[in-house]
C-alpha cells in the first residue's frame, strides 16, 4: 500500500503548551484510518496541526510531497480536507449555498466541473437535494453531517479529515454516518483520517487504528485487532473490560 499520508515525529500544541508529543502516522490510498482516544487525548489537535490550522513541527509528507510551512489554504487546495467537529455549517444559508462553499477550496483546474459534482453529491445524499433550497438549519444533525462531507467532498480532497462525526448523533444515525464514510471511500476514491472516541463504531468501518493517549501513540494496529482488545479498550477508551459499555460520544 503506497502512503498517502506519512508523519514523523509530530509535535504541536497551545500557546507554548505541547500537546502532541512525536506522533507517527500513515495512512495509505482508500484506507480509513481511525484516531481513537478518550477527551483531552489530542485527537482534534492532531487533524488539526495535519491541515495546518494549528502550527506543528516535524515531518508531514503528503502525495509525496513535504506540508512544512504550508499555509492551510494550500493544504486544502493541494487534496487535504478537513471536517471539523460541530461541522461548520452555516444555518442561515441553504443547503446549496453551503454545498457550494466547498468549490472556493478547490484546484482551480477542476472548478469547471464544480456542476457535475454537485449532482454527484446530490446522488450520494438524496436528502441534501430534496432540501437544497431550505436553510441549513432545518437539517438533522446527520443531515448537517452529511452537508459537512458534502462541503468538503466539492473540494475533490484525495484524503479526508474527518473530527468527531458520530458527536451528538442517535446511535443508529452514527450508525449510518460510519457507512456512509466506507460508501465515500469507494465512490470518491478517498482516504479517511477519522477522528472518534466512539472506538467499538468506528473500528466496524476502519481498515487500522492508532490510539492516542496524553498526546502519544499507544497503539496501531489493523482495526478488528484493536476491536478484539478489550484491555486496551479499558485503559485508553474509557470502555469496561467486558466490553459492554460503549463510549458515549
Ligand atoms: N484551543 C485550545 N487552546 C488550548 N488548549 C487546547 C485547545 N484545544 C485543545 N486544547 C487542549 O489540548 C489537549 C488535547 O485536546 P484535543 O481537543 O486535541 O483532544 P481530543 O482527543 O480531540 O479530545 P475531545 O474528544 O474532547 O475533542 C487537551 O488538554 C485540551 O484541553
Amino acid at each position: 500500500m503506497s502512503g498517502l499520508l506519512e508523519v514523523t515525529g509530530l509535535t504541536a500544541g497551545y500557546g507554548g503548551v505541547r500537546v502532541l508529543h512525536g506522533i507517527d502516522i500513515a495512512v495509505g490510498e482508500n484506507e480509513i484510518v481511525a484516531v481513537l482516544g478518550a477527551n483531552g487525548a489530542g485527537k482534534t489537535t492532531l487533524l488539526r496541526a495535519l491541515s495546518g490550522t494549528v502550527r506543528s513541527s516535524g515531518e508531514v509528507a503528503f502525495a509525496g510531497r513535504s506540508l512544512a510551512g504550508t499555509s492551510a489554504a494550500r493544504i486544502a487546495r493541494g487534496g487535504l480536507g478537513h471536517v471539523p467537529q460541530g461541522r461548520g455549517t452555516f444555518t442561515d444559508l441553504t443547503v446549496e449555498e453551503n454545498v457550494r462553499l466547498g468549490v472556493i477550496s478547490r484546484p482551480a483546474s477542476t472548478r469547471g466541473q464544480a456542476d457535475g459534482d454537485v449532482e454527484r453529491i446530490y446522488e450520494t445524499f438524496p436528502v441534501l437535494r430534496e432540501m437544497r433550497r431550505r436553510p441549513a438549519g432545518a437539517l438533522s444533525g446527520g443531515q448537517q453531517q452529511m452537508l459537512a462531507l458534502s462541503r468538503a467532498l466539492l473540494a475533490r480532497p484525495r484524503l479526508l479529515l474527518i473530527d468527531e462525526p458520530s458527536l451528538g448523533l442517535a446511535p443508529l444515525t452514527s450508525a449510518d454516518m460510519f457507512s456512509v464514510l466506507a460508501r465515500l471511500r469507494d465512490e470518491w476514491s478517498l482516504s479517511v483520517l477519522l477522528a472518534e472516541q466512539n472506538a467499538r463504531a468506528s473500528l466496524k468501518v476502519a481498515d487500522r487504528g492508532v490510539v492516542l493517549a496524553r498526546g502519544r501513540v499507544v497503539a496501531s494496529a489493523p482495526a478488528a485487532e484493536l476491536a478484539a482488545d478489550e484491555g486496551l479498550r479499558a485503559a485508553y477508551l474509557g470502555e469496561s473490560p467486558d466490553g459492554l459499555t460503549e463510549v458515549s460520544s
